[in-house]
This record gives structure tokens, sequence and C-alpha cells, in this order.
């Protein structure tokens, strides 16, 4: 069933998750599963408010460690006020990010080792982890390159890494891949959208009666 599921979607920079989650949750909506969309760091006003501090481009002095803590802090909020609440009245939540993310980008890509930051993880979520995670895998060039093209979308402070970064990114997923292989599905994002679409939707109905 997928009534009251929590499904996380992860992968790097211009990857399409956001566009898909949005495709998805129309489909969703019309036939009358009650889905919530939401998002990290965000979805509720506290942990938009950390989004901001940690996105702003002008924040170039953030140590590392505050980021990592500043992303489980807007998890922490984000969990007890939206999801689990929303879990628990049997809706499924979609979100657009996930611990994962801190693994890959803080835990590896910043350097600071994926159990540590697995660690602080660990304390903010209290063993509250994701159903089913999906993973758009897309060279972090060819993501860069479409978040470049976009017009609405405006470059946030990890954007604006250069591709080492990137790179480092899409080396720490797929740690996390390897180390969670039962949960996570890897979905090749760089098929046109609506095969991608295509292609998760059919792996929601593989794992849940729907
Ligand atoms: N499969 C696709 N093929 C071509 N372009 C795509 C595809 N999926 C998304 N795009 C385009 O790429 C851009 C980035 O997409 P989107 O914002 O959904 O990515 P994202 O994974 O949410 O990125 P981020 O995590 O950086 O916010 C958008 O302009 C979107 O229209
Ligand atoms: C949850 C989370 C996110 N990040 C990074 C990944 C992106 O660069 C931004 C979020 O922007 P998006 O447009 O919403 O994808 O934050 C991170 O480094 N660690 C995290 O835990």
């Amino acid at each position: 069933m997928l009534k009251g599921k929590f499904i996380t979607f992860e992968g790097p920079e211009g990857a399409g998750k956001t566009t898909v989650l949005e495709l998805l949750m129309v489909e969703l909506q019309q036939s009358g599963i009650e889905a919530i969309f939401t998002r990290e760091p965000g979805g509720i006003s506290i942990s938009e408010k950390i989004r901001e501090v940690i996105l702003n481009k002008e924040h170039t002095e953030m140590d590392s460690r505050t980021e990592a803590l500043l992303y489980a802090a807007a998890r922490r909020q984000h969990l007890v006020e939206k999801v689990i609440p929303s879990i628990n009245k049997g809706k499924t939540v979609f979100c657009d990010r996930f611990i994962d993310s801190s693994l890959a980008y803080q835990g590896y890509a910043r350097g600071l080792g994926i159990d540590e930051v697995l660690s602080i993880n660990e304390f903010a979520i209290n063993g509250f982890m994701p159903d089913l995670t999906f993973y758009f895998k897309i060279d972090p060039e060819k993501g860069l390159k479409r978040i470049a093209k976009s017009e609405e979308r405006e470059k946030n402070r990890l954007d604006l890494e250069d591709l080492s970064f990137h790179k480092k990114v899409q080396e720490g997923y797929e740690k996390v891949i390897t180390r969670f292989k039962k949960r996570i599905i890897v979905i090749d994002a760089e098929k046109p959208i609506e095969e991608v679409v295509s292609d998760v939707r059919d792996a929601l109905k593989v794992h849940f009666e729907f």
C-alpha cells in the first residue's frame, strides 16, 4: 500500500527531481491518493529560514560542520512538524532530498566523513528513515548545464561550488547507494523527462499497490 509512506528523491544539482515530483504529484492526486510534496532544507517556516541561511551566496565563511548541523536542524523540525504528522494521517510524503544529501554533500564532498554525518543525523531523525528513495543519476556536468539554462533557477551557494565538488558529491552518493542498496532505486535521469516519470511510476507500482 502506498498509503502513509515516506519516499525521498536524491541526486546531484539539475537531475530533475523537482520537475518529476511536480508531475507525479498531479497524477497521484488525480488518482485520489493523498500525497504531499515537500522539500529539504525547507518545507515549513523554521526550516525555510534555515535554508535561506545555508544557501545564501554571501555566507562564504560558513564552516562545514556548521553547515552539516544546520541541515540536520532543518531536517528535525521539518520531520516533527510536517512529515511525521502527515504520515500519521495516512498521507504519503514525497520529499525532495533528505539524509542521503547530507551524507553525500557534507559527509563525503566536504570531507566530514559519512559515518560522522550519519551520527549527527541519527540524533536528528531518531530512527525515522524513508521507506524508499529514488536516486536520480546524471553526470554532474550535465545537471549543472541544465540549471545554467533554466531562467527561473537562481544559483545558490552550493550550486556555485566548482565542478570537482559536484563530482565528489556524485562519488559520495555512490558510496551511500552501496551502503543502503535495499532502500535506494537508481533512475537514469539523463533520459527524456516523460521516460524518467514513467520509470519512477513503474518502480512505485512494483513496491506499493495503488
Ligand atoms: N529529463 C530531463 N531532460 C531535460 N531537462 C530536464 C529533465 N529533467 C529536468 N530538466 C530540466 O532541468 C532543470 C533542473 O530540473 P529540476 O529543478 O527538476 O532539478 P533538481 O534535481 O530538482 O535540481 P536541484 O536539486 O539542483 O534543485 C529544469 O530546467 C528542468 O526543466
Ligand atoms: C538536504 C540537503 C541539501 N544539500 C544541498 C543540495 C543542494 O545544493 C541544496 C538544496 O537545493 P535544492 O535546489 O533544493 O536541491 O542543498 C546538502 O548539501 N545537504 C543536505 O542535507
